[in-house]
C-alpha cells in the first residue's frame, strides 16, 4: 500500500547513471529515497525511478538479476515508476530505432540519442502545464524523444513539436533530466501522481 505524502518510500534503481542526484531530489520534495540494487530492495518501496544512464547497461543488468521482471509485475501491479532518460528508453514499448525492448511497459515510441551529436546536451526553459507554471530548466543530454504514442497516453510536454514528457496511468517518462536542476517540482508532481495511485 502506498503511504501518503512525506511518507512515502521511493526506490531509485541503483545501478548506473544518475541515482545520488534523484536521491537528493527526493529527500527536497519531502520521501523517504531508497537506493534499490537487489530484488529485496524493491520490496519495500511504494513508488520507484528509472534514473537516466546508459539503457542497454541498465537494461543488461535488469535482465541478469531478474530485477526486470519484478519491476514489470509490480508496474502492472499499479506500482508509480519514472523513467528519466535512459528510464524513458527502459519503460517504452518501442524503440524505433533498435531491435530490442527492455521492460516494455509504456505504449511510447522512443528513438534513441535522437537528437544526434550536435545537439549531443542542451538545456531549454520551459513551464510544464500541471508541473509547474514557472519555467523549468530542461535538462537534455544524449536524450531520446517519444516520436508518437498509443491514446491512453497522456503527453504532458513537446518541444518543438517532439514528445519529451508523458504519462500513462501509473507511468511517466520524461526525455530530460529535472534531478540535476534545483527545481523539485518534477519529483513533487510525481509523488502526487504516486500518492493518488
Ligand atoms: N542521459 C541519458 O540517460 C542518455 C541515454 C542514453 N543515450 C541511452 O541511450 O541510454
Amino acid at each position: 500500500m502506498p503511504s501518503a505524502g512525506g511518507n512515502m518510500r521511493v526506490g531509485v534503481l541503483a545501478f548506473q547513471g544518475a541515482v545520488r542526484e534523484h536521491l537528493r531530489m527526493l529527500t527536497m520534495a519531502g520521501a523517504q529515497a531508497v537506493a534499490v540494487k537487489r530484488r529485496e530492495d524493491l520490496c519495500s518501496v511504494d513508488a520507484l525511478i528509472l534514473p537516466g544512464g546508459e539503457s542497454t547497461v541498465i537494461g543488461k543488468f535488469l535482465q541478469e538479476t531478474g530485477l526486470g521482471e519484478d519491476i514489470v509485475s509490480r508496474a502492472e501491479g499499479g506500482m508509480p515508476v519514472w523513467g528519466t532518460c535512459a528510464g524513458m528508453i527502459l519503460l517504452a514499448k518501442h524503440i524505433v530505432n533498435e531491435n530490442y525492448v527492455h521492460l516494455g511497459l509504456m505504449d511510447i515510441w522512443v528513438r534513441r540519442n535522437a537528437y544526434g551529436s550536435q545537439l549531443d546536451s542542451f538545456i531549454v526553459r520551459r513551464p510544464v502545464p500541471g508541473v509547474s507554471e514557472k519555467p523549468l530548466d530542461l535538462v537534455f543530454i544524449r536524450a531520446p524523444y517519444a516520436e508518437k504514442v498509443s491514446p491512453g497516453v497522456e503527453v504532458l510536454l513537446e518541444v518543438d513539436g517532439k514528445i519529451v514528457a508523458a504519462r500513462q496511468g501509473n507511468l511517466l517518462a520524461t526525455a530530460f533530466h529535472p534531478e540535476v536542476t534545483e527545481d523539485p517540482s518534477f519529483h513533487r508532481f510525481f509523488l502526487e501522481m504516486a500518492g493518488s495511485a
